[in-house]
């Protein structure tokens, strides 16, 4: 079986990438490399360098790959960015995704896989979140993932395309071993700012807030290890291709941790405390998202492997420390 995994030279999209492989899929990766690396990529993955806002080259990749089904990560992602440039973010995620869609339904019609996020949920109403929570995102970044849902649904009902949205609530953590892990242009991401905190690439950490409504007055995230969400794609792409119908399923453990909290498990695998300051808030940044995961357990059979936080931040220090300049190292 053949699948089209866009993005999947980023972070995610590199371990889900070997994940599908080790399934027995074979890979075409469409990424234009904006904030992916070609080295992510493993041995027998094909690169097709596209941009998703290339109409013509999408819909020609399509027409040549001819995808089972497609995995769809790419995106830009970082919410406090995308409050201060909304446009970029709009056209990259809504028109790149819109056009991914429409090359789609006039091609392949195949079944698509779509990396959705816990910002959708914005301020939720009650914790955890199960799917059916309402959707009122904060940032301009939930907003352009709420609006792909809408037209991933559009295209289910006119063109009978379907579909699984997968809303990733905080993402962190490396394959172990340490060959790949995560390496964005710009680090916005708590643990792997902590990482490279303790390498001396910072000064010291930040904590953006501690008057939200929360035990500690810092902001409260659900850390799920890029492993076991890699295995949630490859759950995700054979119900697809076993018929299953469009679904939605947040993917986490169930457990917040506070920015505090967070910080005091990092300093727990450094041996070492790392320094601290209080900033203010990161706008867009809702107090509390925890996921209910119950029904990807319960219909996909998803079994989380790595349960202990500070078992998470090891794999991704193992990565940094060994890669403290990331793929450049
Ligand atoms: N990292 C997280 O904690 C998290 C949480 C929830 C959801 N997500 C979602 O997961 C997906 C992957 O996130 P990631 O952390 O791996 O990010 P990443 O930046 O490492 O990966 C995104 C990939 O998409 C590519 N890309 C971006 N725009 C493109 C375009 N117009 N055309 C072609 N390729 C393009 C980039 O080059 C990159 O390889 C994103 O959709 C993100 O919104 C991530
Ligand atoms: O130096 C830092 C970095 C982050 N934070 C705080 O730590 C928490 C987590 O922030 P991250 O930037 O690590 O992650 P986000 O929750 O902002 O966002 C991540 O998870 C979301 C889903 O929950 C989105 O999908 C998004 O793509 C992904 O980047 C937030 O409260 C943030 O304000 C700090 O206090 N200091």
């Amino acid at each position: 079986m053949n699948l089209l995994v866009t993005g999947g030279a980023g972070y995610i999209g590199s371990h889900t990438v070997r994940a599908l492989q080790r399934a027995g899929y074979t890979v075409t990766v469409l990424d234009n490399l904006s904030s992916g690396h070609a080295e992510a990529l493993p041995d027998g993955a094909t690169l097709a360098q596209v941009d998703l806002l290339d109409y013509s080259a999408v819909k020609d990749t399509l027409a040549r790959v001819r995808p089972d089904a497609i995995v769809h990560f790419a995106a830009l992602i970082e919410v406090g960015e995308s409050m201060k440039e909304p446009a970029r973010y709009y056209r990259n995620n809504v028109t790149g995704s819109l056009n991914l869609l429409q090359a789609n339904a006039e091609t392949v019609k195949a079944p698509i896989v779509f990396s959705s996020t816990a910002a959708v949920y914005g301020d939720a109403q009650s914790t955890p979140i199960p799917e059916d929570a309402p959707k009122a995102p904060t940032s301009v970044y939930g907003e352009t993932k709420l609006m792909t849902e809408h037209m991933l649904n559009a295209f289910d009902r006119a063109h009978g395309i379907r579909h699984i949205k997968l809303r990733y609530f905080n993402v962190c953590g490396a394959q172990p071993g340490g060959q790949i892990g995560e390496d964005h242009p710009n680090k916005t991401h708590l643990i792997e700012l902590a990482l490279l905190t303790a390498l001396g690439q910072r000064e010291k950490m930040m904590i953006f807030g501690e008057d939200y409504p929360t035990p500690d007055g810092t902001c409260i995230r659900d850390y799920i290890h890029v492993a076991d969400l890699a295995d949630a794609h490859v759950l995700a792409v054979k119900a697809l291709l076993d018929g299953a119908p469009s679904n939605a399923y947040n993917v986490g453990l169930g457990h917040g941790f506070s920015v505090r909290q967070v910080l005091d498990a990092v300093d727990d695998v450094l041996g070492t405390p790392l320094k601290r300051e209080i900033a203010p808030r990161r706008a867009g940044d809702p107090p509390s998202l925890v996921a209910d995961s119950h029904r990807i357990q319960q219909e996909l059979h998803w079994t989380p492997q790595f349960t202990d936080l500070r078992e998470i931040i090891r794999t991704a220090w193992d990565w940094h420390r060994t890669h403290p300049h990331g793929f450049k190292s």
